[in-house]
């Protein structure tokens, strides 16, 4: 397969850069009114591959909303990812594993191996055990090419205490884990990219990064497109702005779920002109 980080170049070229997220939220499956069950969640969970599959660049599924129903939520989500794929959007599993090197590499299987039945085409991880212990992660996305994303400064308000702390050399911890995944992207547009809130104050230096930055905080959170523009800084095409509850909140009609993400996709127009 061709690497995620080329797939997803030509995915925000051709879509525009926007990650849409399906996070079904149970006052949210009422909003919608749908029951909080797991048949609500199949219903929540095909509006959205209805609304966003031919428009998004890249869905993200929360999968802790689809854990919490139990191996029928684990189904939903495998048909889920299946039907997106197939309407052209990529689909980023917003998993968040982080374990030690031999665990990790049964995430690696799960999320990131040809034939299993979870495969997306990247996965969110969490460094917090040390950046080599994502190792295994990291060569079976290399091998099946698909896509690895690091958090390092995260969107919500208690990220700062563990990740501006310095280590050892005088980097914030954030800064450590953007140039520990740089080193590991072979080319310009790498498969493995970062998590960097839209809404962090003092964010990371990303110019030897050579992979997309995921920018989730977009809407509910407070983070705007200038925000984006902000963190970014003239490395602005390698941003994936990240939406859910912003677009979310326009459902269950499929017409207004679609333009909300539009409106969305056109306040980011500038990050791929
Ligand atoms: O990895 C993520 O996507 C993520 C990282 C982060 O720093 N902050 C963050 O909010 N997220 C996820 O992005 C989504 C944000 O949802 P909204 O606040 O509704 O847009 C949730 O699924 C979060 O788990």
């Amino acid at each position: 397969m061709t690497p995620f980080g080329e797939r997803l170049w030509s995915a925000t070229a051709e879509r525009g850069a926007l990650c849409v997220g399906i996070d079904p939220h149970p006052p949210l499956l009422r909003s919608w009114g749908l029951d909080d069950t797991v048949g609500g969640l199949r219903a929540f969970s095909e509006i959205c591959v209805e609304a966003f599959g031919d428009l998004a660049a890249v869905v993200k599924p929360q999968v802790a909303f689809y854990e919490s129903y139990g191996s029928a939520g684990l189904q939903v989500l495998e048909t889920v990812t299946g039907e997106l794929q197939q309407r052209g959007a990529l689909v980023l599993a917003d998993a968040k594993r982080g374990d030690i090197g031999s665990t990790m590499a049964a995430y690696a299987r799960a999320w990131l191996s040809d034939g299993s039945p979870l495969a997306a085409d990247a996965v969110t991880v969490s460094p917090y055990l040390g950046i080599g212990s994502l190792d295994p992660v990291f060569e079976a996305a290399s091998a099946s090419g698909r896509g690895v994303f690091v958090l390092a400064a995260t969107s919500n308000p208690e990220g700062p205490q563990v990740q501006r702390a310095i280590s050892d050399d005088g980097r914030t911890v954030a800064q450590l884990i953007v140039d520990e995944v740089g080193l590991r992207n072979a080319s310009p547009r790498g498969s493995f990219g970062t998590v960097i809130g839209a809404t962090v104050a003092d964010p990371p230096d990303v110019s030897k990064l050579c992979g997309p930055i995921l920018l989730p905080g977009v809407g509910a959170q407070g983070g705007t497109p200038a925000d984006v523009e902000r963190v970014m800084g003239e490395h602005r095409r390698a941003a994936l702005p990240a939406v859910s509850r912003e677009v979310l909140k326009h459902g269950p009609s499929v017409a207004a779920l679609k333009s909300a993400l539009s409106e969305f996709v056109d306040s980011f127009a500038f990050l791929t002109n």
